[in-house]
């Protein structure tokens, strides 16, 4: 089966959104996602039509596609397997390949084997590097010279040639040093040398003075000393032949099709430029200088920074170093100090450093004498491999940091597909969550307006990558449909700000207004004890400061101390309500607990005394068994012996009688057994005699042998039972002692729960005397109240420094007493 997406046409892109929509489901735990991305998907987009709907499609967020050559090992390893298929310039098609999940789906009837994209346009294996300038971000440089912002985004899989294509090799420069060969080709001979205004916030610039300027230059030394120790890399001379170097590389641009940017008539040939760059990285939610050299020592951590707006709106990274570089030799030194720094730490977290973003910019200042007249800024983002957390079997610390990388990422297709959504539906003004990530806060002023945003999606052919290879297309298709509003400004419109050398506004005239520098600086600035020193006021502004702030500090603490009681009593109660469920619980427990093992111990009574009886029950069977005999056969036993019982009795009679002697004469009764026993000879007689009485002896002898095995075994019967009732006295002995400790332990979590039940009331009573406290500062507040707001000049310095003193000390009043400190400044001249 076949599904064409045409990305230029709005109304098939439906079914292209529609299988992202599936994709996104398995890709991220953010399930939520679902809904919005499906809602895009059943979105029926009219075709727009009209002139200025025509000048929106020009304005379409770019999207290239740039497909990577196979490497001999891929090729040898059978992954060309014609997964990819460039039918024209702008129009590519995907075949699954066997095996993979895609084609599985497919064939059970779930989505298709092939897919179809369509991109701005698309850049095949054997596309070299200047053409891929030329044909994607060369006009965005234009743009940007003449004062526009421009963000360039490379996005992809691992080793699908995202750095290749921003950075480039020695031979093959990427986009980033042929941007800086036009940039530096365009204001060549027209460099602002002094190196004392520099970016500031968002978008303005500050003045530096002397002390500042060496700074700077210490600065950059230093960083270009971390270089030293490698080896230069040889420059390429020749007219258009810059050499620059990234990683541990050096770069050769040679780029014969540049367009010289010719700048506008008048004024701006007067112009001069200045160009600081900056290089960091977003690594799991966190903000790195690329140029802050790690901590070397394994234990200590870098240092995160922290992403700010100022009053316009303008998302920066605080604190992070902006370095001046005078050619594209300089900007790329940078470029490789970054890489090694970004390798050293990737290698200290024991992490690749293809799972973190990193973003390289180039600020660029129009000054005309000692004013900046615009500023303007390009961005290059190296986002970290797309691939998902399921297939890489990440866990701990990687799925964490897979879940940021993926988080981030999704958050960039959560706010492209919000832009698209609102975009479609003009009534519709949904919620954009720029917030939500770092990348996208950074750069969320690009998105609305404030400049072009473009991305190079990098793909491989492999076939092995195939499925993540259409999602990342899939993910393409949803940005290409983002159209982004770009007001047509003009280079004066985009004039920055002009701050004094401790970063304050400076206003023309030489008066200061206070007013403008509340506006311009965020509260969070404002409350910052670093950002806020204000001994550059003259005296009477920086008193109506204080006094502005005062009554400020009041309200907030009048605001603070409601909040407190609030809170006190919130707590107070919550931990009654906890404590008291708590001991409900326990004695809960507890009885459950006793209840349980008297249970158990009268369970094991009873097994013990089942198993005697069972035991007893067994032997007696035994036994039975043992001395059972048929009942013929016993008679027919006692018949004989009888028999022979009788047999002995008469053999003893007549040997009674021969012994008697012949003397004897025998009676009449006598002599019938005279004559039977006559009959056998008198020694027969003694020999039959004899065999009887042998029978008699040995049967006896049988008897009393029986007789004793039984009694023998009776014994033992008595010692294994005696053995067997010790073994159980053990395990009863055993159980006692078990249950004896169970009613311990119980006894101790009683008295737990009492000691508990004592700790509430005294907590009870602490809240009370809070309470009370409580109550007093208030009248305390209600008469500082009712004094202020105006108080003679010395009795409200009082009031400052007694504020200021004040144990509940606040950000203002560090602010305050910081500003009070600093006063005598005042008196240095401003530069
Ligand atoms: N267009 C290209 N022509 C030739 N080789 C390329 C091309 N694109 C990438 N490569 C090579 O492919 C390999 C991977 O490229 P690269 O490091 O740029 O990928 P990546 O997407 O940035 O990976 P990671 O996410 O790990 O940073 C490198 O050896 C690079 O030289």
């Amino acid at each position: 089966m076949t599904t064409i997406i045409d990305l230029t046409h709005d109304g098939t892109v439906l079914d292209a959104m529609e299988s992202t929509c599936n994709d996104l489901h398995a890709w991220n735990p953010h399930r939520d996602v679902l809904s919005e991305l499906s809602s895009i998907a059943s979105m029926q987009s009219e075709v727009l039509d009209t002139a200025e709907q025509q000048q929106q499609k020009h304005q379409q967020l770019r999207v290239y596609l740039r497909v990577r050559p196979f490497s001999k090992d891929e090729i040898s390893s059978n992954e060309d397997q014609g997964c990819v298929v460039l039918e024209n310039a702008r129009t590519v098609m995907l075949h699954a390949p066997k095996g993979s999940a895609t084609m599985k789906s497919s064939e059970k009837g779930v989505g298709q084997a092939i897919h179809t994209f369509s991109f701005s346009q698309i850049f095949g294996p054997e596309t070299k590097q200047a053409d891929l300038f030329e044909g994607t971000i060369k006009s965005q440089v234009h743009d940007y010279l003449e004062g526009k912002n421009a963000l360039v985004f490379s996005y992809g899989v691992t080793n699908a040639g995202k750095t290749h294509t921003i950075q480039g090799s020695q031979k093959d420069p990427g986009i980033l040093p042929q941007a800086l060969d036009v940039i530096f080709r365009h204001i060549k001979g027209r460099q602002y040398e002094n190196m004392d205004l520099k970016p500031y916030l968002g978008s303005a610039a500050q003045y530096l003075g002397p002390d500042q300027v060496q700074q700077e230059r210490n600065t950059k030394a230093a960083i270009f000393a971390l270089l030293k120790e490698e080896n230069e890399p040889p420059r390429v001379s020749g007219v258009s032949s810059h050499t620059s170097s990234t990683g541990s590389l050096s770069f050769s641009v040679s780029y014969d099709n540049t367009v010289e940017f010719v700048a506008a008539p008048g004024d701006r040939d007067r112009s001069q430029f200045a160009l600081w760059v900056s290089f960091y990285e977003i690594y799991n939610e966190s903000v790195y200088d690329l140029l802050q050299a790690s901590p070397t020592s394994k234990t200590k951590r870098r240092t995160a920074l922290r992403v700010c707006e100022d009053s316009a709106g303008n998302s920066y990274v605080r604190d992070l170093r902006w370095i001046n570089v005078h050619n594209s030799e300089e900007a790329c030194k940078i470029l490789r100090v970054g890489n090694k720094n970004r390798s050293a730490a990737s290698t200290k977290m024991n992490h690749s450093s293809s799972r973190s973003h990193s973003i390289f910019t180039i600020k660029l200042l129009r000054i005309d004498g000692t004013e900046v007249q615009a500023m303007s800024e390009l961005s290059l983002c190296d986002l970290a491999g797309s691939e998902r957390c399921g297939k890489t079997k990440t866990f701990g610390e990687r799925l964490k940091e897979a879940g940021n990388i993926n988080n981030s990422l999704l958050i960039l297709g959560k706010c492209i597909a919000a832009l698209r959504s609102n975009q479609s539906d003009r009534m519709k003004n949904g919620y954009i969550p720029f917030r939500e990530s770092k990348l996208t806060r950074i750069f969320q002023s690009i998105f609305c307006g404030k400049g072009r945003a473009s991305m190079i999606v990098n793909i491989n052919q492999c076939a092995s990558t195939y499925d993540e290879t259409l999602h990342v297309m899939k993910f393409s298709a949803i940005a290409k449909q983002v159209v982004q509003l770009i007001p047509t400004k003009c280079l004066e419109s985009l004039t920055p700000r002009l701050v004094g050398r401790d970063g304050k506004p400076l206003l023309k005239n030489g008066v200061i207004d206070d007013q403008a520098l509340e506006n311009y600086l965020s509260e969070e600035e404002l409350l910052d004890e670093d950002e806020a020193d204000m001994s550059i006021l003259p005296q009477e502004d920086l008193m109506n400061v204080i006094e502005n702030l005062r009554t400020k500090l009041l309200a907030e603490r009048r605001k603070n101390l409601v909040q407190e009681i609030d809170i006190r009593k919130e707590m107070g109660d919550a931990m009654l309500q906890q404590l008291m469920e708590s001991e409900e619980l326990r004695n809960r427990q507890v009885a459950e607990l006793k209840e349980s093992y008297q249970e158990k111990l009268e369970n094991t009574f009873e097994m013990y005394k089942d198993a005697l009886k069972d035991h007893a029950y067994q032997r007696a069977l035994e036994r039975v068994e043992d001395d059972y005999v048929p009942l013929e056969e016993f008679i027919a036993e006692q018949e004989k012996v009888e028999a022979l019982e009788q047999k002995l009795s008469e053999m003893e009679h007549k040997l009674s009688g021969s012994t008697m002697g012949s003397s004897m004469v025998p009676t009449k009764e006598n002599s019938s057994q005279t004559e039977s026993i006559s009959q056998p000879p008198p020694v027969a007689m003694q020999e039959g005699l004899t065999a009887v009485s042998k029978d008699a002896e040995q049967c006896k002898l049988l008897l009393k042998e029986s007789a004793m095995e039984k009694l023998g075994e009776q014994k033992e019967l008595i010692v294994s039972l005696q053995k067997r009732i010790a073994v159980l006295n053990d395990a009863l002995h055993e159980a006692r002692e078990r249950f004896f400790e169970k009613t311990s332990e119980i006894d101790t979590l009683h008295k737990k729960l009492a000691d508990q039940a004592q700790d509430l009331e005294s907590i009870g009573k602490g809240s009370l005397e809070k309470d009370k406290e409580l109550a007093l500062l208030k009248e305390e507040l209600a008469k500082l109240s009712q004094k202020s707001p105006v108080q003679p000049k010395r009795g409200f310095m009082a009031n400052i420094r007694e504020s200021v003193t004040s144990p509940r000390t606040s950000t203002i009043a560090r602010t305050l007493r910081k500003s009070v400190r600093t006063t005598p400044l005042l008196k240095r001249p401003f530069h």
